[in-house]
């Protein structure tokens, strides 16, 4: 898809048109390191996650997820490795990332004096792409924003809702890769169940998804690997689909509670 499209050209309100064969790697973390003075944030991180994959990161707090993230997105630089987004090295060409991943943190910062719609229509301009209005309430629908809200004020959206606007925002950039920090912190279960929805059906477009978080439920029901992060080190990888959520709680514990592997 070309940046600045015009009205029309997405013919499935943002998607990115991938066979459904294209597993093409999106975020590649090679020996990422990250070390601030006495501490060693991140340690060699060796990652790949792939077009269609929705890869969760596990750790206590302190662990290092959100320095994964910070990197990838080159809000922070490394201390040696390379952070790469669909092949393009963040440190050499950050702007290039950048035009290709959407981020949602924690707290979605969006204008409460907008509406939905217009603040979709505003950050999809500054992303170089222009929707037309029913193109507009199409991607917040497909994100699950109730059509009564559409047009309220922004400051009047719960968390879920402003979360939905964010998650419609990186349909509308066309994103090909999209980072969550703990997206599901403070939501209600209703709420967090129609992220997860929404996420799966991102992933089933072909984004790449990576998510920081505490919420193992959600891991299970949304993710397709988890990794496991201790101290800066990523200890463990696993697919979830044959795991019960009451396992991978088991897992996640045992590497909490295993001494430490010397270095
Ligand atoms: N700006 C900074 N200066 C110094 N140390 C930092 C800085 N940012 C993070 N750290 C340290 O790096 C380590 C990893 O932090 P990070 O925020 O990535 O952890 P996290 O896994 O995201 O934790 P949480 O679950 O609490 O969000 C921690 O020890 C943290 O104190």
């Amino acid at each position: 898809m070309c940046e600045g499209g015009a009205p029309g050209a997405s013919r499935q309100h943002g998607v990115i048109p991938k066979s459904p064969t294209d597993r093409s790697i999106m975020l590649q973390a090679i020996n990422l390191t990250k070390r601030y003075q006495n501490v060693l944030a991140l340690d060699s991180l060796n990652l790949e996650v792939r077009a269609g994959e929705i890869f969760c990161l596990l750790g206590a707090n302190g662990a290092g997820k959100t320095t994964t993230l910070h990197l990838f997105l080159h809000f922070i630089a490394q201390t040696s490795g390379r952070a790469l987004v669909d092949q393009v090295d963040v440190a050499d060409d950050p702007l290039r990332a950048r035009r290709v991943i959407a981020y949602l943190p924690e707290q979605v910062m969006l204008y409460p004096n907008l509406t939905g719609a217009e603040n979709l229509d505003y950050f999809s301009r500054l992303a170089g792409h222009r929707y037309t209005t029913s193109e507009l309430r199409a991607l917040l629908a497909r994100c699950g924003l109730q059509a009564d809200a559409i047009d309220h004020r922004l400051g009047s959206y719960s968390k879920g809702m402003r979360q939905k606007v964010g998650l419609s925002i990186a349909l509308a950039k066309q994103a090909k890769a999209l980072l969550l920090d703990e997206p599901t912190s403070g939501l209600d279960p209703q709420a967090a169940h129609e992220l997860s929805v929404t996420l799966a059906d991102l992933a089933r477009s072909g984004m790449a998804v990576l998510m920081a978080t505490h919420d193992l439920f959600r891991v299970k029901e949304t993710g397709t690997r988890a990794g496991i992060m201790r101290r800066g080190r990523l200890v463990a990888v696993v697919e979830t689909a044959n795991l019960q959520a009451a396992d991978l709680e088991r897992l996640y514990l045992d590497h909490m509670s295993s001494p430490e592997v010397a270095a």
